[in-house]
């Protein structure tokens, strides 16, 4: 079947980004992208292209070439499900918050919402894709909720997970490693597959887009996320040996990396990865495993996140204690925000459960983030202790304890120590010999991602403390 007619339920930071860029490899079909959420869909209608809701280096692009040609952002719903031949399903798939496996299992409600209005609405045949995150199986409920609440037409349910990272999006997008399919085995399934294959195919090679059936392609998609973290989480427990032993945790990277077997990247050891998904997608493979009672395997798993929160809390307290054990009262500059450099997405970032450990030590907390505005940065904490039973009056006088700066000198300006959070490539090309000066002493550097030059910023009198640094 030749798709004609594309729709997108989910204008974030997959719907958006992927459907731009099919709209822009695909000319001659049109690619309506929906969302419930209206300021949503007003920001990417936005004339202003720096006023995207999602930052990504080179979407800007992208979407002025697409939009208005073939590319249409709206909260029209029913119409764009109506007239659509393949519907693509890029919702939120967050953790469970709520009742039977909270905090661990996916919570699908905003998936299932999407089945049965597609069920109600549509009027001819449709291929279902599953781009959102799901666990193995979820199409099976998929396919029951639009079998038994449609208007008797025909659906076909693919998965096909997204491999993109955010910073890079565009870039993985167009230059993917591969794209996965998953679709039935019948002769109907195969066709589906074939009209998804057709439309990755007007840029990737044959070769970039694996076949597989459709419990292989869930799977892979919590299987891939859970090996990225695993390298982190590995390098990051051996971080803590390297502190101990005088051992430099980039070196040891860099020597096991050249072993082609285990390959280099993915071995940046940090204060802790973040994001929307790594830790979600895990605890809810953590969650399956449970569910088909295989306990040591979800243990297994476990273990990445059980890790990575040490990770966090261990630089937390690394500042605390190299501050004469209280950094109450102390001025604390944190350079970065955002969970990763190059986008403005705040998702369970490793500087919001740092900020919480200090400000509970009593520090006042002064960020910059090139990107990351300070609403989002007192929604984040906001959040945090909301989820934690805080009551409002609490809240507000913690918020208190957090300052957010349009410039980094201000945040640095009579700072006790500097924590780097975020790898944003700037912060390398600061004047750190001004920043000296106007900080207390002694001045300490905690760099969270090994970004700054320590033999430097030493020279100049920092007391500077990395990550798996002796
Ligand atoms: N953020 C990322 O880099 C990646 C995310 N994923 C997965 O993709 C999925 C989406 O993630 P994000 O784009 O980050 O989430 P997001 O939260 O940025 O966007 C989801 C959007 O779906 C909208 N939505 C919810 N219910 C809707 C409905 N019934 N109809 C229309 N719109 C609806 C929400 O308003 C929201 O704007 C998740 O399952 C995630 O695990 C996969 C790969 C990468
Ligand atoms: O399912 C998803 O959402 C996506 O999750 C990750 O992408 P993303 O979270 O956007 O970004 P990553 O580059 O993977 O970084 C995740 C976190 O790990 C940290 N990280 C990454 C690499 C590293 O070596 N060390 C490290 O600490 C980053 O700073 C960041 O906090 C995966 O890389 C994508 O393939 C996947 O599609």
């Amino acid at each position: 079947m030749k798709i004609k007619n594309i729709c997108c339920l989910g204008a974030g930071y997959v719907g958006g980004p992927t459907m731009s860029v099919i709209a822009l490899k695909c000319p001659e079909i049109r690619v309506n992208v929906v969302d419930l959420n209206e300021s949503r869909i007003l920001a990417w209608n936005e004339e202003n292209l720096d006023k995207l809701p999602v930052y990504e280096p080179g979407l800007a692009e992208v979407v002025k070439e697409a939009r208005g040609r073939n590319l249409f952002f709206s909260t029209d719903v029913d119409s764009a499900i109506e007239a659509a031949d393949m519907i693509f399903i890029a919702v939120n798939t967050p953790t469970k918050n709520y009742g039977e496996g909270k905090g661990m299992a996916a919570d699908l409600k905003f998936v299932e919402l999407c089945a049965r209005q597609i069920a109600r609405i549509a009027k001819n045949d449709k291929i279902i894709v599953e781009k959102s995150t799901l666990p193995v199986r979820t199409a099976e409920t998929l396919q029951t909720i639009l079998d038994h609440a449609g208007n008797g037409v025909k659906f076909e349910v693919l998965s096909n997970p997204e491999f993109l990272a955010e910073g890079t999006a565009i870039n993985d997008l167009l230059n993917a490693d591969r794209v996965l399919i998953g679709g039935k085995q019948t002769e109907s399934g195969q066709k589906a597959i074939q009209s998804l294959v057709d439309i990755y195919a007007h840029w990737l090679s044959p070769k970039q887009i694996l076949t597989t059936n459709v419990w292989s392609s869930e799977l892979s998609k919590l299987t891939a996320n859970a090996f990225l973290a695993q390298r982190i989480s590995s390098i990051n427990a051996l971080s803590a040996l390297c502190e101990a032993t005088e051992a430099d945790v980039d070196e040891v990277a860099n020597a096991i990396g050249t072993d082609s077997r285990i390959g280099s990247k993915f071995l940046k050891a940090s204060v802790g990865f973040g994001g929307s998904c790594f830790q979600k997608d895990i605890l809810n493979l953590v969650y399956l495993c449970r569910y088909f009672n295989l306990q040591e395997v979800a243990n297994y798993w476990e273990q990445i996140i059980i890790l990575n929160d040490y990770q966090k809390y261990r630089f937390a307290k690394k500042i605390i204690t190299s501050l004469f054990n209280t950094v109450s009262g102390k001025k604390i500059a944190f350079l970065g925000w955002a969970f990763k450099k190059d986008t403005n997405d705040t998702r369970e970032s490793a500087a919001i459960y740092v900020a919480e450990h200090l400000i509970e030590d009593g520090a006042e907390i002064h960020v910059f983030d090139p990107k990351v505005s300070e609403g989002k940065i007192k929604a984040d904490m906001r959040d945090l202790w909301d989820l934690k039973g805080f009551t409002e009056q609490k809240i507000e006088s913690k918020l208190k304890q957090i300052f957010v700066h349009q410039l980094p000198i201000e945040a640095l300006d009579q700072a006790h120590a500097v924590a780097v959070l975020t790898e944003w490539d700037e912060f390398k090309t600061y004047d750190w010999n001004s920043i000296y000066i106007k900080m207390y002493k002694p001045a300490f550097v905690f760099d969270g991602r090994n970004i700054l030059d320590a033999a430097k910023l030493t020279e100049i009198g920092f007391q500077v403390k990395g990550i798996g640094k002796g």
